[in-house]
């Protein structure tokens, strides 16, 4: 199976977590869209739910397919949101944001009482940080928080380049217009320590570390399907199925 096609079997898996009557966020990314485009169909065929789109692309991508959408502040509190990730670690931490719908991204996921990310194979990684790690920064002094930003990481032993992501010649703006620097810092071993410290600095709008918010992975991977519960509790062990 090619990697589109491990998407498609990860969003398939998902549906089966979806329940009529759902207030749903829905992600942004290549999986994520898969997830859509089946969601479309059982909508087609009488599956009742509202979503909240991650950003402007799956928003449009939803109207296009007829998928019932509404906005968080209409639907403030959500049942699930179903997303993809750039990394996922062992606990279900994750680096998100490659598509730079990071900000949106997080807030749905905050909002709503689960949160399933649906990736294959190759998005799980034993430490995070393989996958250059996006930060959401305001425009506003852009040189200064870029400087802080190396600064922070410093401060953890963490070093590499950070760059500002670039749609051909212009800086790629975010659908809340802001820009985003990608920092390559490696692996990450603290990824609380970091977002901490991410945090601390002004210009930093959000971080593409989502910590805490995932509860289930679903991955599909040429072995079938495998489902990833977080622990519930600090130190409890996190379960493993193979479907
Ligand atoms: O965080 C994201 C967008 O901001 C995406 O979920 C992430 O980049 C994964 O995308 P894909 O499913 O295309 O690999």
């Amino acid at each position: 199976m090619d990697a589109r096609q491990l998407k498609v079997e990860a969003a398939r898996a998902v549906l089966a977590h979806v329940g009529d009557g759902m207030r749903l966020g829905i992600g942004t990314g290549s999986t994520a869209e898969e997830f859509v485009r089946l969601l479309a169909e059982k909508v087609a065929t009488g599956l009742n739910v509202i979503g909240v789109p991650t950003s402007e692309r799956t928003a449009a991508l939803c109207r296009e397919l007829s998928v019932p959408l509404s906005t968080l502040e209409e639907t403030p509190e959500l049942d699930l949101t179903i997303d993809g990730a750039d990394e996922i670690d062992p606990s279900l931490a994750l680096i998100k944001g490659g598509g730079g719908a990071l900000l949106r991204e997080k807030i749905v996921a905050a909002a709503s009482a689960r949160m399933i990310v649906i990736a294959d194979q190759s998005k799980m990684v034993e430490t995070l940080g393989r996958f250059p790690l996006p930060i959401e920064v305001n425009k506003f002094g852009l040189r200064a928080t870029e400087i802080a930003v190396a600064a922070a990481a410093a401060g953890l032993g963490l070093s590499g380049p950070v760059t500002l992501r670039m749609t051909g010649s212009q800086p790629f703006v975010t659908d809340g217009g802001h820009f985003i620097l990608d920092a390559s810092f490696g692996r990450i071993p603290d990824t609380r320590a970091l977002s901490n410290a991410l945090f601390a600095i002004p210009g930093v709008v959000e971080h593409g570390l989502f910590i805490g918010l995932a509860s289930t992975a679903i991955i599909a991977g040429g072995d079938g399907i495998q489902t990833v519960h977080a622990a519930r509790k600090p130190g409890s062990s996190i379960d493993h199925d193979v479907a």
